[in-house]
C-alpha cells in the first residue's frame, strides 16, 4: 500500500498546540493512474480514554468540562460530558489513562482492560485513540479529581447506568468515544 504514496513536500501551517500541516504527495489510484493531491492534516497526539465502571452499584464514572471546538460548533453544547481522556504524555497508553483516571476522577485504578484503538477523525486528524474500561471501586477514590493542570476544571460525575444511556438516547451525551465505551458496556453485559 505504502508505495503508492509519495510524499512530495510538507509545509508546517502552524504549530501552535499541535502542528497542522499542508502536506502534498502522488498518490497512485486504484486503476494505477498517478495523482498529484494535498492535504491538510491536523498532527494530533494519541489519547487513552477509560469507562470506570462499577458492576454493584451499576454506575460509571463521567466527566464534564468544557471545550471550546464543540462550543464553536453549537454554543449549548460547550459543556460536554465524557469518559475520562487524556494525551499519552509520552507515557504508554496502559499508563496514560491510569494516570489521567486518577488525575481527572480521582479513582486511582490498578487494573485496566483495553477493549479497541480507533482513529478519531481520520480525515482531519491523525490522532488515534485507545479505549479502556476499568473497574472501581468507592474506597479507591483517593482525591477529588478535577485535573491537575491549572486550566482543567473537570466535574466529576458519578452516573446510574441507566441514566447514562438514557443521555446517549437524548442526545445529551454527544461524544462518540463515550458512546463507543458505554454501548461496549452495555452489549458486553458489563453493567445493568
Ligand atoms: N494551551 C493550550 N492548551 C490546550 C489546548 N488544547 C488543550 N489544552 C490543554 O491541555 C490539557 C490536555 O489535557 P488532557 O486531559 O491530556 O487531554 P484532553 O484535553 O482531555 O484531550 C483528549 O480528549 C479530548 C476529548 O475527547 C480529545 O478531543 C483530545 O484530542 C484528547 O485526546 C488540558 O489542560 C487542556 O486544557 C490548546 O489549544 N492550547
Ligand atoms: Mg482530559
Amino acid at each position: 500500500m505504502s508505495d503508492r504514496i509519495k510524499i512530495i513536500n510538507e509545509k508546517v501551517i502552524s504549530d501552535r498546540w499541535f502542528t497542522l500541516k499542508d502536506i502534498s504527495f502522488d498518490y497512485t489510484k486504484n486503476n494505477g493512474e498517478v495523482q498529484r493531491q494535498d492535504r491538510v492534516v491536523y498532527h494530533k497526539d494519541n489519547y487513552s480514554a477509560i469507562l470506570l465502571y462499577n458492576s454493584n452499584k451499576n454506575s460509571i464514572i463521567l466527566t464534564k468540562q468544557f471545550r471550546m471546538p464543540a462550543y464553536v460548533n453549537t454554543p449549548a453544547d460547550g459543556f460536554v460530558t465524557e469518559v475520562c481522556a487524556g494525551m499519552l504524555d509520552n507515557d504508554s497508553p496502559e499508563g496514560a489513562v491510569i494516570r489521567e483516571a486518577e488525575e481527572e476522577t480521582g479513582y486511582r485504578v490498578k487494573q485496566v482492560q483495553k477493549v479497541f484503538e480507533c482513529y478519531t477523525s481520520p480525515g482531519t486528524l491523525s490522532e488515534l485513540a485507545h479505549l479502556y474500561v476499568g473497574e472501581y471501586e468507592d474506597n479507591m477514590k483517593v482525591t477529588e479529581g478535577g485535573g491537575t493542570d491549572a486550566d482543567e476544571d473537570i466535574e466529576v460525575l458519578e452516573t446510574p447506568f441507566k441514566a447514562a444511556l438514557e443521555m446517549v438516547k437524548t442526545g445529551e451525551i454527544k461524544d462518540a468515544k463515550t458512546i463507543m465505551l458505554i454501548q461496549y458496556a452495555q452489549l458486553q453485559g458489563l453493567l445493568k
